[in-house]
């Protein structure tokens, strides 16, 4: 087991009814900052309870509608000004995975003092931040119960992470019927995201790590149990929950404590979302492939245990339950609407080419846990994919 620190301050609020609960965790007499985005809220009455909590908590706030999927720098810095302009103090992200992550670079952004575009651009440091609380309505990307964000730029066409400790929520609330909105697709996309953030710190080498291995694998075996009845209508609240835990605890920290791990997928992914706008979790499922069959044997041992433990393959040598546990996988993604591969997808022919150049240009490559996947295997991860 690899060295590690585990730190989690973000206070999780969990069930039915709990989006009343903003009321006391906001500070007293804070200026809110109640940014959303398309208006899905509106017409889940996510909204109405958000602001019933704030009337009741005799709160100021001002409303900052239209952060998009794949929030974009743009529109975060008209966020940034008008809370620079109206000394708001805090900052209450409610939507999914967009809105939380544009919300943390929002939250960075207002006392940074320079170019807020370092942020994700040069990794500058964040000291401090506006404090965040967060009302989670999709459940997919983690951001719930971590202190990363994505943010994307239109003018360059760049799409961005950063992380730093002064960006954790404060709170987390995570109703199960907020999501009940939610059209298939987006249920399909966050059960995939949620999955892929496991397999990205759990597929990699024996660490002779066998508490964090088996919380990954509850985390994924739980996940193929509840996927149908997640995905069904109408909506079955237990199964919304459990995959609302599930997502907020697939990247959170705790499956990757004492473990190597492989970003590689994101990576790429991040990249065709940049390129060709594809939701997040379809570039997950289609770059996935093409980094098994290219790491297969770094990573044949871990696929194995996998196989065995999670899809219950018992016959074969290694190779074969390896090979199970890759077909079994991109079964599970089509299951849920979200199609695996490259090929499903409408990409330029010289997809891995500007992959491969985008990735060198800012010196992300090499990716993967033992550090060797070059720009070079990038192109032929996709080409495999
Ligand atoms: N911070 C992290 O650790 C992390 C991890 C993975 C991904 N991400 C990033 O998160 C973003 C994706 O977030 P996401 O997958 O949660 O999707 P999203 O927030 O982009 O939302 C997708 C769509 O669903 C709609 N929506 C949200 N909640 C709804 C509801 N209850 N009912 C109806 N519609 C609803 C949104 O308006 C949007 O149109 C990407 O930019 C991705 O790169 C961040």
């Amino acid at each position: 087991m690899d060295n590690f620190t585990f730190h989690n301050p973000v206070r999780l609020i969990f069930g039915q009814g709990q989006i009343a609960q903003i009321a006391k965790e906001i500070p007293a007499g804070a200026r809110v900052l109640f940014a959303f985005g398309g208006g899905s809220i509106k017409t889940n009455g996510v909204h109405a309870q958000v602001v019933a909590a704030l009337q009741a908590a005799g709160l100021f706030w001002l409303e900052f509608s239209g952060i998009e999927p794949n929030p974009r720098y743009e529109t975060l810095m008209k966020a940034v000004h008008l809370a620079r302009a109206e000394k708001l103090d805090f900052v209450l992200a409610v939507g999914g995975g967009s809105v939380a992550d544009g919300c943390k670079f929002i939250a960075a952004a207002i006392p940074f003092d320079g170019e807020p575009w370092d942020i994700l651009a040069k990794r500058a440091r964040v000291n401090t931040a506006t404090p965040l609380g967060i009302v989670l309505t999709l459940p997919a990307t983690g951001s719930e119960m971590n202190c990363f964000a994505v943010v994307s730029r239109d003018e360059t066409h760049e799409k961005l992470s950063f992380g730093s400790p002064a960006v954790w929520p404060k709170f987390s609330v995570l109703d199960p019927e907020s999501t009940y909105t939610l059209p298939p697709r987006q249920i399909g996309n966050g059960i995939v995201d949620a999955f892929v953030h496991v397999v990205e710190q759990y597929l990699t080498y024996p660490a002779q790590a066998p508490l964090t291995d088996r919380m990954a694998e509850a985390i994924l075996s739980t996940l193929v149990e509840i996927a149908p009845a997640a995905m069904s209508n109408p909506p079955d609240y237990q199964a919304r929950a459990n995959l609302m835990w599930c997502a907020a605890m697939a990247l959170n920290g705790l499956v990757g404590a004492g473990v190597p791990q492989d970003w590689a997928t994101h990576y790429i992914g991040h990249e065709l979302t940049a390129i060709a706008g594809i939701d997040h979790a379809r570039t997950l499922a289609a770059v996935w492939p093409g980094v098994m069959a290219v790491k297969f044997e770094a990573k044949k041992a871990k696929l194995a245990q996998y196989a065995e433990r999670v899809w219950n393959v018992r016959e074969g040598s290694v190779d074969d339950k390896a090979r199970a546990a890759i077909a079994h996988t991109r079964a599970f993604f089509e299951s849920v609407g979200v199609p695996s591969g490259l090929a499903p997808y409408d990409l330029p022919a010289d997809i891995a080419d500007q992959v491969a150049a985008r990735l060198d240009a800012r010196n992300q490559a090499p990716l993967g846990e033992h550090g060797d996947i070059d720009s070079a295997m990038v192109k032929r991860v996709l080409a495999a994919a």
